[in-house]
């Protein structure tokens, strides 16, 4: 189990680079088909050599409904840069299916295309994979973790290290603390998934406002039992924007700006979601 900085005089937070804060005039887009059949994996962000040998290649893998994506979402896969064993190849959204039924799920093609619009210009690591939407049935997270570490490891082989040797890529989920929390949930979860998930991946949790995140990691004898293998990102500020209330905001036909990027509010407005 990671703890967080004991003070920030030991803690070096990285600057931004330019790039980073400035939305790139050259996006770099590859867009995800809508139907199965031409499905491709995206890697046009993803760094295929490690810089630093000594670290750990690592892909982050998001997933969760996205409906709609806002800079929460955005800002939590930024927080990984506390952890500095881990180099970070590239991070993925996986927005679910439309068999999962949870109230106020736009059509999975917008959910990923809001997802595309918010990265493509605003990172330069973070891509979407439509994999999981594009299925008809709902996929369970162990399978959809088993996807990317097969597109990664299998299927590419990892990441090449400077003496040109490959390297297995690290596939660890990322998620909130109230779905870390859901797993106490009778039947929500398989315990064979929970031990899939945390014993082969891993799990990077970001604290959320209302979560207890390490009095949980003590009480849920899954998670203590694979403690080594969940991190956990102390927020240092909490920003508890909710697509429930972004939902809630533009049926009352309230502001959404500043909660999530223009472009993907513009596409709100274009398609006429969440009004109903
Ligand atoms: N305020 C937050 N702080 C930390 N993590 C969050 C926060 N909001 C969402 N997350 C995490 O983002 C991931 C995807 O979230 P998802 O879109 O499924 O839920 P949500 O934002 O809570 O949406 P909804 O309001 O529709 O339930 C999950 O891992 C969730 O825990
Ligand atoms: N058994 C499982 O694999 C399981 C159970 C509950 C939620 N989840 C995942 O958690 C994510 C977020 O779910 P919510 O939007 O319901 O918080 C989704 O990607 C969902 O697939 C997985």
């Amino acid at each position: 189990m990671e703890h967080p900085p004991k003070t920030l005089e030991e803690d070096v937070l990285p600057s931004p680079t330019t790039t980073e804060l400035e939305e790139l005039d050259d996006p770099i887009v590859k867009l995800q088909p809508s139907k199965m059949e031409d499905y491709f994996f995206p890697v046009h962000k993803l760094k295929t050599r490690l810089e630093d040998d000594k670290k750990e290649p690592v892909v982050i893998v998001a997933c969760g409904s996205f409906s709609p994506i806002t800079y929460l979402h955005l800002q939590m896969a930024k927080d990984y840069i506390l952890d500095t064993n881990f180099e970070i190849m590239g991070g993925y959204y996986s927005p679910v299916s439309d068999d999962y039924t949870k109230e106020g799920l736009a059509p999975s093609h917008h959910r990923v295309r809001m997802c595309e619009l918010a990265v493509e210009r605003t990172s330069q690591w973070l891509m979407v994979d439509a994999w999981e939407s594009l299925k008809e049935e709902y996929t369970r997270t162990a399978i959809v973790m088993d996807h990317f570490n097969k597109e990664l490891n299998d299927n590419r082989g990892g990441v090449m290290t400077s003496d040109g040797k490959k390297r297995k890529i690290k596939v660890i989920l990322l998620a909130g603390g109230d779905l870390i929390e859901s797993f106490k949930i009778p039947r929500l979860w398989l315990d064979d998934d929970l031990h899939h998930i945390l014993g082969d991946y891993g799990v990077l949790i970001v604290e959320r406002t209302g979560a207890d995140v390490f009095g949980f990691l003590l009480s849920h004898d899954i998670l203590y039992q694979h403690r080594k293998n969940v991190y956990v990102i102390k927020q240092l500020i909490y920003n508890d924007i909710s697509s429930t209330k972004v939902r809630l905001f533009i049926k009352r036909g309230m502001s959404v700006k500043y909660l999530l990027p223009n472009s993907v509010i513009k596409y709100i407005h274009e398609n006429n979601l969440y009004t109903t």
